[in-house]
């Protein structure tokens, strides 16, 4: 099966730009529902996450506190690395499973990691969501209620505007309205029927 990987940054707008390819009927494997998948309660990821980092990273009810530990990793690159570690595979096993489930003419694999954490080998074309970085973190702290501080930290985490740029073979121009972006999408799924047809 023809699969589109949809990138951008934390706050770019892939969430939205996906909900448009769902709107057209497309499958769409969200990597950050992924990433909450492997992390359940009993789930070993879980387990090894606490004797690491400890139990306060658990929530009462035994639930992984995500609040926790996102001060933690993206305040300490080292841990960062080490969570990842544990997780890119466990996540990459989960994508490849719901990527299998497809039942439409092709699929999005939408990431926010896709180049960084090399998801981009499972997919035939890349597609970035782009807009300014001042306008991603403006709306990524308005939608989170997050310090923008805390967004600039996760932004430095992920790869910059330009080198994501660089691995472009489409592009969404999100700078604009969602009507605008809309009408991109609905572009972009006429040439993605095209190439999965060929
Ligand atoms: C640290 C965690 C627990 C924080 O959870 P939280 O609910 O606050 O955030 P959520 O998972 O919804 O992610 C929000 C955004 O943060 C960014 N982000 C998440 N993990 C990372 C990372 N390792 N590196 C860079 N950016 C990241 C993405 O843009 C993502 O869309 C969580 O992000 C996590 O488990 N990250 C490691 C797994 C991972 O790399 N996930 C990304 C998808 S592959
Ligand atoms: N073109 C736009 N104009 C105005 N607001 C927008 C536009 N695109 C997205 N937004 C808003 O910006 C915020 C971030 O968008 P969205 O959640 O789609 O990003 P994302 O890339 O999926 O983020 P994350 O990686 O953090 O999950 C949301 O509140 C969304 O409604």
């Amino acid at each position: 099966m023809f699969r589109v990987g949809l990138t951008g940054g934390i706050g770019s707008g892939k969430s939205a730009a996906a909900g448009y390819f769902r709107e057209l009927g497309i499958h769409v494997v969200d990597a950050d529902w992924a990433a909450r998948v492997v992390v359940q309660p009993g789930r070993p990821a879980l387990e090894q996450i606490a004797r690491h980092f400890g139990t306060n990273v658990l929530l009462e009810n035994g639930e992984l506190d995500r609040a926790q530990l996102r001060a933690l990793v993206f305040d300490h690159d080292e841990e960062r690395a080490w969570l990842e570690k544990l997780l890119h595979p466990l996540i990459r096993e989960e994508i490849i499973t719901s990527l299998e489930q497809s039942f439409s003419s092709y699929a999005i694999l939408e990431s926010p990691l896709l180049i960084e954490s090399g998801q981009y080998q499972l997919v035939d074309r890349i597609c970035v969501v782009d807009l300014p970085e001042s306008l991603q973190l403006e709306r990524a702290s308005s939608r989170d209620e997050n310090h923008p501080e805390q967004i600039r930290k996760i932004m430095a985490a992920q790869l910059n505007r330009q080198d994501r740029l660089a691995k472009a073979d489409d592009v969404l121009d999100n700078s604009i309205g969602l009507t605008e972006l809309r009408s991109q999408v609905q572009a972009l799924h006429q040439k993605y029927l095209q190439l999965a047809k060929s």
